[in-house]
């Protein structure tokens, strides 16, 4: 199989819609990301209706609890077959050791949240995190690696200062906020467009509400697939 760069984030309230807007992708250009909402609403049975699509799935549930919850979510999740789920690298490093070894001989691909890209230096101070962005995710990404995990989520505006930071490099970089030119940001704040989080050595981008708000969804992918494919 192909490794599609696009994780579309099916962001809906229910699996009607959900599954409709799946249809109307290509999965030969995307895979495809359950959210909380989603997954709250609809459960495991969306998650096989998505997979008899074939499509591969992310399942964004980001687990953040102590050590043996957060392992035993992970290890229910990866059962369902899906190709990556996550945790929030906050949890610590015992919680992420725990993690990982709950996926021990599994194909589920395992990584972390380090800074949601909705969050900027001004959210930070709020919460008692007195330092830029960069630093914290570049401190979480490499506590990730150190704990064996497969990646992190990061924005597409600290990639290439991971990528040179000394990260393995299949050390997988996974970045939501990912805006066209032409689109608001929404709730992100640390956004960029497809082309730059690709150069800046992103692996995958996920894209929610510009490809699944947008009147025909199936051309906004092929757009944007076209515009990384020579990066
Ligand atoms: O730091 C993070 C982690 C996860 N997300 C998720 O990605 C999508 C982004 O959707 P857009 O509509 O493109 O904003 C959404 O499902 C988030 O839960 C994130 O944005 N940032």
């Amino acid at each position: 199989m192909c490794d599609p760069r696009i994780i579309v984030a099916l962001d809906f309230p229910d699996q009607v819609e959900a599954l409709e807007l799946a249809r109307r992708l290509d999965r030969s250009l995307c895979r495809i990301k359950v959210g909380k909402e989603l997954f709250t609403r609809a459960g495991p049975q969306l998650i096989e209706k998505l997979m008899r699509l074939d499509f591969e799935i992310f399942l964004d549930l980001k687990f953040h609890d102590i050590p043996n919850t957060a392992a035993s979510a992970c290890t229910a999740a990866a059962a369902l077959g899906v190709w990556m789920i996550n945790v929030h690298a906050l949890g610590g490093k015992k919680m992420l050791l725990a993690c990982r070894e709950s996926l021990h001989q599994k194909n589920t691909k395992l990584i972390a949240v380090t800074l949601l890209t909705s969050l900027q230096r001004e959210d930070l101070d709020e919460v008692g995190l007195f330092d830029t962005p960069a630093h914290i995710v570049q401190r979480l990404a490499l506590l990730t690696q150190q704990c064996g995990l497969d990646g992190v989520v990061c924005s597409a505006l600290e990639a290439a200062q991971l990528r040179s930071s000394g990260l393995i490099e299949e050390f997988l970089l996974v970045t939501p906020g990912i805006r066209l030119a032409d689109s608001g940001y929404n709730d992100q704040a640390r956004v960029a467009t497809p082309r730059q989080a690709v150069q800046n050595g992103a692996d995958y981008l996920v894209i929610g509400r510009p490809i699944t708000r947008a009147a025909e969804p199936l051309k906004v992918l092929e757009k944007i697939s076209r515009e990384i494919y020579f990066v």
